[in-house]
């Protein structure tokens, strides 16, 4: 492929088993990390799937790489639509700004429109990356850290939560999770390989523990978990590091599930701060305390990156509330034959030939689908066109949701 005023020659293609290491060796050059010891290799190999990944090659070397794991995404209404969680995306730095990842892009998002995905999701390591591809961001999440010692939380347990040893704990929360996502809007499914990764390699290295909790006014059975780590503080040399308790992955069937978990990390003993991994932005921590100061928002950044691969299906799949029609004019550079006009309705989608009222690119649009954000917004600060200025409330009205959009799994 030549790209950029022909600076470069390199080709794209599907990379087969027996390239996956030197493409996960590739990537994590790209983030300055050393390549995968064999024990950690043991566990990653397991999470490349035929046909997922794919090598750029310059003379015969691989420069660049991209893969994806196979996943569902939920959409507002319930829906949960085939979707590819995108990641591991590297180009050496050698070969950077030439369209390396240009043409990686081209023939990942073609692949998994291709194979049916309807949307494909990632988490970016830089915002000026993937606009450009058709990513737009679509769920935000937040950084919590409390000072368990002021927290004084004023309700009492309803349950019991347990701690259970890692194997039991790991299938326990595994089993739970695929009840409870895709679930809300922006939840995904996890591949196999994720718990592997994610939990069963660091468990014993990182003392990761798992409390499951139970025996709710709902029945016996187990319906919320979590898993966490604390790290001990150190008092002994001149800086004075707390005690810190860290929430890794918090789940639960409902809301007495929830803050019985709650209850539980903010009572474990000699703990001077909890600190979370991120949380949605509507979770109502500081009302479960005493002293709501003592939970403070340590970071509130950017989720999921929403990639629409198949615009109608996807305009399809979710559901509208009750409003006027509107007419979106949708751009897509990479996957073109997304592009036209939509009419939405609260009772469904349909591409018309009509003039649209609401000129977006396909990022823009994405960044509305889950409901995270609306079209007067993004308006406002002008990443769309408006043809009709009384379109604006209307798609705001037909796509406007209830729960927070939040996806709740780091790949
Ligand atoms: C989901 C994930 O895995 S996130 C991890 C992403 N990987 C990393 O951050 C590792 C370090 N970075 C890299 O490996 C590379 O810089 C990549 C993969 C981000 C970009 O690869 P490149 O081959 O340089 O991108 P490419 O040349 O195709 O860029 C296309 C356009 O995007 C722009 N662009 C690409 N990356 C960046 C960036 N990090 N910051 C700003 N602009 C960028 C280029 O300038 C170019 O713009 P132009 O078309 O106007 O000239």
């Amino acid at each position: 492929m030549r790209h950029h005023a022909g600076v470069t020659d390199h080709d794209v293609r599907v990379l087969d088993d027996s390239e996956y290491r030197t493409a996960h060796s590739l990537f994590r050059g790209t983030l300055h990390h050393p390549p995968a010891p064999d024990d950690q290799w043991e566990f990653v190999r397991e999470s490349y799937e035929p046909g997922r990944a794919f090598g750029a090659f310059a003379d015969g070397e691989m420069i660049g790489t991209v893969q994806s794991f196979p996943s569902r995404l939920a959409v507002p209404g319930g829906a949960v639509v085939r979707h590819s969680a995108v990641s591991r995306v590297g180009v050496r730095a050698d070969w950077t700004r030439r369209g390396v990842l240009s043409a990686l892009q081209r023939a990942q998002l073609r692949a998994m429109r291709s194979a049916g995905d309807v949307a494909a999701t990632l988490r970016a390591s830089e915002t000026a990356i993937y606009g450009r591809y058709g990513y737009g961001v679509a769920t935000r999440y937040r950084f919590l850290t409390i000072d368990r010692r002021k927290a004084g939380p004023l309700a009492r347990p309803v349950g019991r939560v347990r701690l259970v040893e890692a194997e039991a704990g790991e299938r326990i929360a595994w089993g739970l999770f695929e009840e409870l996502s895709p679930g809300r809007a922006g939840t995904i499914a996890r591949w196999p390989a994720w718990w592997g990764l994610n939990f069963t390699r660091v468990v014993a290295e990182q003392n990761i523990k798992f409390a499951v909790r139970s025996g709710g006014t709902g029945g016996s059975g187990d319906d919320g978990y979590v898993v966490f780590k604390v790290v001990p503080g150190e008092h002994d040399s001149s800086e004075d590091k707390p005690t810190r308790l860290a929430v890794l992955d918090l789940w639960a069937r409902n809301a007495e599930a929830w803050a019985d978990l709650w209850l539980f990390l903010l009572g474990v003993d000699l703990v001077a701060e909890v600190t979370t991994f991120g949380r949605p932005l509507d979770e109502p921590v500081e009302w479960l305390l005493g002293d709501r100061r003592a939970c403070r928002v340590a970071e509130e950044a950017d989720e999921t990156w929403l990639r629409l691969l198949d615009v109608p299906a996807a305009l399809s799949a979710r559901t509208y509330r009750a409003s006027e029609p509107v007419v979106l004019g949708v751009r897509d550079a990479y996957l073109p034959e997304n592009a036209g006009s939509y009419r939405l309705t609260a009772e469904g989608v349909t591409k018309v030939d009509d003039e649209p009222e609401l000129i977006l690119d396909v990022d823009v649009l994405g960044s509305t689908y889950l409901g995270d954000v609306s079209f007067s917004t993004l308006a406002a600060v002008r990443r769309l066109d408006v043809v009709n200025p009384d379109a604006l409330a209307r798609a705001d009205a037909l796509f406007a949701v209830s729960e927070v959009p939040w996806s709740g799994t780091f790949f």
